[in-house]
């Protein structure tokens, strides 16, 4: 019997409650997650104890890299950008100007309700101070992270952002050249070489001897100690989702290619070996045509080691349903970083699904697009977090403030309220902030109610 590469996950028949679902749904084993996170937590100890140090120390073992210089010299990204090959700065320009088109209509208004006469509750959307974006560089080279990192923040109106990128053996300790020539593209001048949990740690602390000050959220994607570090470091910064290793899932039927399906799965395992691959497909004729399809197309694909280990892994299978609702109801307990949908009726369909990252609609809709051309954004939420985050955006940089602004006779409206309410929980002196207002003596002058 051939050897199939996803293994088999057979639900046909079988009434699941939501858990049960959860647990069927392949994923790693999260006692892995475990062994990274105390890696982690040891590299966030040291950056914050010995600084730009320990980031040196950690460039040379996990990057391979002696490093003189942490900080990349402005003179470096100029110099990228001038010997940018054409082809590559026309792609990244036209990516720049989808995402831009996107990212500056999704910007929120600001919003005033006049809640009654003299009674104004606004929220005003405020931009991030400052940011530190993380694009990841080990087994491939994200420009294309750059531009959906640095497009909403500056449609947001971030006025400081730091960027962050593992320094490269080949280009003498920087980062590769792709990635500082679109950093300067877009005009981003705060660049580190810096990789890993320990970009997270210096972002999120600062490093005093290289001068780099913290910043108050850390967007981007990257491996499993990238995204464990985020997690960590949550709370005393902002992040936006957990961006871990990329995952695909494709709901399909009969109509579907085989061809297009494996070559989508392979795009995407294409990342890591820890990528997720999953078919979920009430068409037994399609699952044994993808999985003969894997074979073929795998035999010549560039990264055929991780491609292997990634659709090989037990992250990776295809799900067999009864139906295209129970097919809804896999990849809603899943809840997928980025989900296709490649059925009859595909858009129909779509607007069943309540979690994924981004839902690709139909076979010209492929994931690809959206990793560089489409104008949505590919820094997208992972582990089974998008089924309460969602992924990077001009939202991600924005914060609502809440700006109150009643007049004397609007508060009066509601004096008795506040001091009723104030009493009912034992906090009179809340109540009594309200009706001093209101005595001869306050000497506030309100003027006429
Ligand atoms: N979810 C998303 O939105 C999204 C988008 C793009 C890419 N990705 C994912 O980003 C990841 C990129 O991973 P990558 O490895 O190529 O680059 P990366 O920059 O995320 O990680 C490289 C760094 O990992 C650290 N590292 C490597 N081995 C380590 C070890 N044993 N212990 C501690 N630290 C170690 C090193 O510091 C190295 O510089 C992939 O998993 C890809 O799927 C996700
Ligand atoms: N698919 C990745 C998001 O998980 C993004 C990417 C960048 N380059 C290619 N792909
Ligand atoms: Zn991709």
């Amino acid at each position: 019997m051939t050897k199939q590469l996803l293994r088999s996950i057979d639900l046909r028949g079988q009434q699941l409650t939501l858990a049960q679902l959860r647990r069927a749904v392949p994923r790693a084993a999260a006692d892995d997650t475990a062994g990274v996170e105390s890696r982690v937590r040891e590299i966030i100890a040291a950056v914050r104890e010995r600084g730009a140090q320990t980031l040196r120390e950690l460039a040379a073992k996990f990057d391979g890299v002696e490093q003189a210089e942490v900080r990349v010299p402005e003179a470096a990204l100029e110099q990228a950008l001038k010997e940018l090959d054409p082809a590559i700065r026309e792609a990244l320009e036209e990516s720049i100007k989808r995402a831009k088109l996107v990212a500056e209509r999704q910007r929120p208004e600001d919003v005033a309700v006049q809640v009654a006469r003299g009674a104004r509750v606004t929220l005003r959307w405020q931009p991030v101070g400052r940011v530190g974006l993380y694009v990841p560089g080990g087994l491939a080279v994200y420009p294309s992270s750059v531009v959906m990192n640095v497009v909403p923040a500056l449609a947001a109106g971030v006025s400081s952002i730091a960027l962050a990128s593992p320094p490269q053996k080949e280009f003498g300790g920087l980062p590769h050249p792709t990635i500082l020539a679109a950093a300067a593209l877009l005009g981003v001048t705060e660049v580190y070489a810096m990789g890993g949990a320990q970009a997270i740690a210096a972002f999120a602390y600062g490093v005093d001897s290289i001068e780099l000050e913290p910043v108050d959220l850390i967007t981007g994607p990257g491996n499993a100690y990238v995204a464990t570090a985020k997690r960590l470091v949550k709370g005393m910064v902002g992040i936006d989702s957990e961006a871990g290793p990329t995952e695909i899932a494709v709901l399909a039927d009969h109509t579907a290619s085989a061809a297009l399906v494996a070559a989508d799965l392979i795009s995407q395992a294409e990342h890591d070996p820890a990528a997720a691959a999953v078919l979920v497909t009430p068409s037994v004729e399609l699952a044994e045509a993808v999985q003969a399809e894997l074979r073929k197309q795998l035999a010549t694909t560039k990264h055929q080691e991780r491609v292997g280990q990634g659709l090989e892994g037990e992250q990776s299978a295809v799900v067999l349903v009864d139906s295209l609702d129970q097919g809804l109801a896999v990849v809603d307990a899943y809840a997928a970083e980025h989900l296709e949908v490649i059925t009859e009726d595909a858009a129909a369909i779509a607007a069943r699904v309540r979690n994924a990252g981004a839902i690709f609609i139909g076979a010209s809709s492929p994931v690809s697009l959206g990793d560089y051309c489409a104008g949505s954004n590919h820094v997208l939420p992972t582990s089974g977090t998008a089924a309460f985050s969602s992924g990077l955006g001009v939202q991600t940089f924005l914060r609502g403030i809440q700006l109150i602004d009643y007049d004397r006779a609007a508060l009066a409206q509601v004096a008795e309220h506040i001091v009723t309410l104030a009493r009912a929980e034992d906090l009179p002196a809340h109540g009594d902030a309200v009706t001093a207002r209101f005595r001869e003596d306050s000497g506030e002058s309100f003027g006429e109610v």
